[in-house]
């Protein structure tokens, strides 16, 4: 797992302007030195269950962050009450910088930023084979999202009993994206979760689907079993038997040192705050070739210098193609 050590805020790091005129903060001593370290678990309107050391610490922000919101996944720094003991909150003092950063508008005209999650190493995009139906764009979207955060993607196909995985699969070949495939019956037999777990071990990994891909079923198979959800269905008279998430949670992956990070369903995507250039990063055989693209070049207009990196024989043009398609899915259609 990567190590979060003491990081230095990056805020504080860079010299700011010093309007009032006062000496400029150093970090040789900074405020708070005794603050433990923490690792937010999930955040509830306001109140952050947070793990410190072996100890679940519900926390709050403290003033001096001002604006600064702590997400699940963030590094930490807390003071106060840190017993956990019931009615107990402790505060949150500093936010550690982030090594990776998971973003998604609400819809691509709102332009608020709502973070679903911080220094996840890993997004696994969850995608039923069948029931619901793939939805190329969604996983598309949810693609610039990881590569906009710095984020590895990991494609999780599920239900393979009930449709191939073969068309998906050449659809993001060019991508070289890691996949598993799983079914129905290699859920019963623990063959999925050992094959996701392959890929989930010493990460933090956050998971996004459409309701109904089995998102849920996959995380409980990996997580111990008293942090299980209900799966299934809102009996529609009740409205029970169904999970309501609202927030992320990060939950420890049984069987391996690492990191589960479940996120509400989502339906779309939204990309307003992407910037292709962090995008194109995540192509390095296509980024060395950006040298002579005209200034904040989309990477996706005639001047764009690709097409000739591409045809003097650089890179391959399905990449090319690939990061295009992945571009334009910036640009909201119906149904995203
Ligand atoms: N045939 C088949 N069904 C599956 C598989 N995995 C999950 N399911 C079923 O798909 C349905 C939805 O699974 P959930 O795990 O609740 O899906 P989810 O993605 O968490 O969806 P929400 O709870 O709506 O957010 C359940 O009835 C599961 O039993 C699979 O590999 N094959
Ligand atoms: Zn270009």
């Amino acid at each position: 797992m990567r190590r979060y050590g003491k990081h230095t805020d990056e805020d504080d790091i860079r010299s700011r302007p010093n309007r009032k005129g006062n000496r400029p903060r150093t970090h040789i001593r900074p405020k708070h030195e005794d603050a433990a370290e923490g690792f937010v678990l999930t955040v509830d309107r306001g109140r952050l269950t947070c793990l410190v050391e072996d100890t679940v610490v519900t926390a709050m922000k403290a003033r001096e962050l001002g604006r600064k919101a702590a997400v699940v996944g963030d590094r930490v720094a807390l003071v106060g009450d840190l017993s956990g003991a019931k009615d107990t909150l402790a505060r949150i003092v500093r936010i550690e910088e982030r090594a990776s950063l998971l973003r998604r508008t609400a819809d691509d005209d709102d332009p608020y930023e709502r973070v679903v999650v911080a220094n996840a190493d890993q997004l696994a995009i969850v995608t039923a084979l069948a029931d619901p139906e793939p939805r190329p764009r969604l996983i598309d979207r949810c693609l610039v999202a990881a590569f906009d955060g710095g984020l590895t993607p990991l494609l999780v196909l599920t239900k393979s009993d009930l449709a191939s995985a073969d068309e998906i699969l050449e659809l993001y070949g060019a991508l070289d994206i890691p996949y598993v495939v799983t079914s129905r019956e290699e859920l019963e037999t623990g063959q999925a979760a050992d094959r996701v777990r392959e890929h989930l071990a010493g990460k933090v990994t956050a998971f996004v689907g459409h309701s109904g891909v089995g998102k849920t079923t996959l995380v409980n198979a990996l997580v111990p079993k008293e942090r299980r959800r209900i799966t299934g269905h809102v009996n529609a008279v009740t409205g029970r038997g169904r999970h309501t998430t609202t927030s992320a949670l990060a939950l420890p992956l049984e069987g391996a040192e690492g990191w589960v990070v479940d996120t509400p369903g989502v339906r779309s995507f939204g990309l307003a705050h992407i910037d292709p250039s962090r995008v194109i990063h995540a192509f390095p055989d296509l980024e060395a070739g950006t040298g002579d693209c005209p200034r904040a070049c989309s990477h996706d207009e005639p001047d764009c210098a690709l097409d000739q990196w591409v045809a003097d024989g650089h890179a391959d043009p399905a990449r090319l193609y690939s990061l295009r398609r992945l571009l334009s899915t910036r640009e909201r259609h119906e149904g995203d």
